[in-house]
């Protein structure tokens, strides 16, 4: 049955025919094979609920915690005065300082892997608009691009005042306008590539039939490619998305993976190896077993050890242990069952670009070592994007493992990376500054004004920065009276950026709280959430205790190449304990 992808419903033929001479059929529907109760989790993400079949997969729309908001013709909404809301990227110099600072005791890794399960629900596909497909936005060509958003920078800019640079490249988020699946002057709705579930999208590829490209249909692993000795996803030696790769030598790009941000790409290929690891395990135990037995049985496994590494070990260290417990995002060991049918499988708007905070947390220079612990040398990490070729040769892969659990990680506070915050995008584009893009994207979304956030989470009033007094330093409050006239002014990442932390927790109140919400609906929603004694094909008690077991240091020492040592818990540093 095709499914439209924006209402989840059957495809009458009166919007196929509108589809058909629009030429979206393929973006705007997706083709679902009858739901059947016992079957494994689908690739595709189809009949993750049977009562709405086509949620779950790919381009399923988001779900909103506030109704969106823009000013007329879905534009960035005005300041209360009426007037526009100030500058992103002045906004971003104003409020964050720049410099860098480390955690005590958090190391590299946990960045690594926080971008890694982010990737399981976005894609770069509106990074890949603006630099690839349009990136005129800055010149008189662009000026009046629809498409084009550019970043305006003040003459007075700090760093910008001495270059020149008065504009960055940026384009509009891509929704199902864009795709022409809904009609424009319709509220706008983002189109979202991954699967609003955390599946691996990212390893698996939800993409109508990609996987039979991926997979070799032969005890349950996946094609890979050797180099040097190592293990790789297919590569394609015609992409052009690998724009940083530096051949001859750097030459790999991935044929049906992202090639995305380096530390994302690099758990990749270690999840995408695990599946086979874990598949030729399965089948030495198990020779009986067919291909299909054997591949959604590793893939299963594998789904459960990184949601299982996320929700029970990284998040505790950023939300706080007790506070997840409290609010029934982990539970205290066996079995779990919150499957609720009534809960559309969704992901919310609001979620998803809250986790753009964690750009503040990410230290660039990379740290660099050997399998003896030995320092090499040190490698700026926004040059590694789109660079997959680079992670194939001089046991570059291997230095950057080692030294992701002996470097420790940049600091939870109020202070960006220098490359984070004007190079971004390595050599792509010469000045990008991706808080400035958190800022002017928010707005594009519609994302309503940060105090209204707050007051969702906390149920009260907030009218005047007083009122805020309690949630920020007398600094942070400080910095944002100067930028805003109004507290109902405050864009939500710039409220995020300055706010307290939550009890227990390294994260703001009210990124706490929105993370909550979304994560108590991935739980709900997910009739093959791992920890479900009565989904299909469950796992037993033991076969569960076992994936309790599992832990990053233990997956690295399996799938890292040559980890021969490591601390018990990686995302924390090496301590004398
Ligand atoms: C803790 C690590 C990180 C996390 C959790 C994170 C998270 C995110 C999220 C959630 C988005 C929004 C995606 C969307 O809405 O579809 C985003 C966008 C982006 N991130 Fe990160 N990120 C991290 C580190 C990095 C690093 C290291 C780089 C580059 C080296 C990077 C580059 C970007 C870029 C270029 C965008 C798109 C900006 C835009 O067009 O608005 N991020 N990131």
């Amino acid at each position: 049955i095709l499914y439209d992808s924006f209402t989840g419903k059957p495809v009458n033929k009166t919007l196929l025919k509108i589809y058909e001479t629009r030429k979206n059929i393929e973006i705007c529907t997706i083709e679902i094979k009858p739901c059947e109760p016992n079957q494994w989790r689908r690739v595709d993400g189809s009949c993750t609920n049977p009562k709405y079949p086509s949620r779950g997969t790919h381009r399923t729309p988001s779900h909103r915690v506030l109704a969106p908001v823009f000013s007329s013709d879905y534009e960035p909404r005005k300041a209360v005065n009426g007037g526009p809301l100030p500058l992103a990227r002045k906004l971003r110099t104003e409020l964050l300082s720049m410099g860098k600072a480390s955690e005590r005791s958090i190391t590299q890794l946990a960045s690594y892997y926080m971008i890694f399960m982010f990737t399981d629900l976005s894609a770069i596909h509106e990074v890949a608009n603006y630099i690839i497909n349009i990136e005129t936005c800055c010149i008189p060509e662009g000026q009046y691009d629809n498409r084009c958003i550019p970043l305006k920078i003040p003459v007075d800019d700090p760093v910008h005042r001495y270059s020149g640079v008065r504009c960055m490249n940026l384009t509009r988020p891509l929704s199902y306008q864009t795709y022409g699946c809904l009609d424009n002057g319709t509220t706008f709705e983002r189109m979202v590539i991954q699967t609003p579930l955390y599946d691996l999208s990212q390893t698996y590829n939800p993409t109508p039939g990609v996987i039979d490209h991926i997979r070799t249909y032969k005890n349950g692993l996946m094609i890979e490619e050797e180099e040097d000795g190592q293990l790789f996803p297919p590569t394609d030696p015609d992409s052009h998305m690998c724009l940083l790769n530096q051949p001859p030598r750097e030459n790999r790009c991935f044929k049906y993976h992202i090639n995305n941000v380096m530390s994302s790409n690099l758990m990749n290929i270690l999840f995408y190896r695990q599946h086979n690891q874990i598949a030729r395990e399965l089948y030495r135990l198990n020779p009986s077993w067919d291909d299909e037995r054997l591949f959604y049985t590793a893939r299963d496994i594998n789904m459960a050890i990184s949601v299982q590494i996320f929700f029970y070990e990284l998040l505790p260290i950023i939300m706080g242990k007790k506070n997840m417990i409290r609010d029934g995002i982990i539970g205290d060991g066996g079995f779990r069952d919150l499957y609720d049918e009534s809960v559309e499988p969704r992901m919310s708007d609001e979620y998803v670009y809250g986790l753009r905070w964690f750009h503040l947390i990410q230290e660039t220079d990379l740290k660099l070592h050997d399998k003896n612990g030995h320092y090499v040398r040190s490698f700026p990490l926004v040059n590694g994007t789109t660079r997959t070729g680079f992670l194939a040769i001089d046991n570059n892969m291997q230095h950057i493992i080692q030294g992701s659990f002996r470097q420790l990680g940049g600091k939870f506070d109020q202070t960006i990376d220098y490359d984070m915050a004007d190079r971004i995008l390595g050599g792509i584009l010469h000045s990008s500054d991706v808080t400035a893009s958190d800022i002017e994207k928010g707005r594009y979304y519609g994302l309503q004004p940060y105090v209204n956030y707050k007051e969702f989470c906390t149920k009260k009033k907030y009218r005047s920065f007083a009122d805020l007094e309690d949630s920020f330093s007398f600094e942070s409050l400080n910095r944002l009276m100067k930028v805003y006239k109004d507290p109902r002014d405050i864009d939500l990442i710039a409220g995020l950026w300055g706010e307290k932390y939550v009890k227990g927790g390294k994260i703001p109140e009210t990124l706490y709280c929105l993370l909550v919400e979304q994560l108590k609906r991935t739980v709900q929603s997910d009739r093959h959430w791992y920890e479900r004694h009565n989904r299909p094909r469950a796992f037993t008690e033991e076969q569960l205790k076992a994936i309790r077991q599992v832990t990053i240091a233990g997956t690295l020492c399996y799938i890292g190449d040559f980890v021969t040592e490591i601390q018990p818990r990686a995302f924390y540093a090496i301590s004398n304990e």
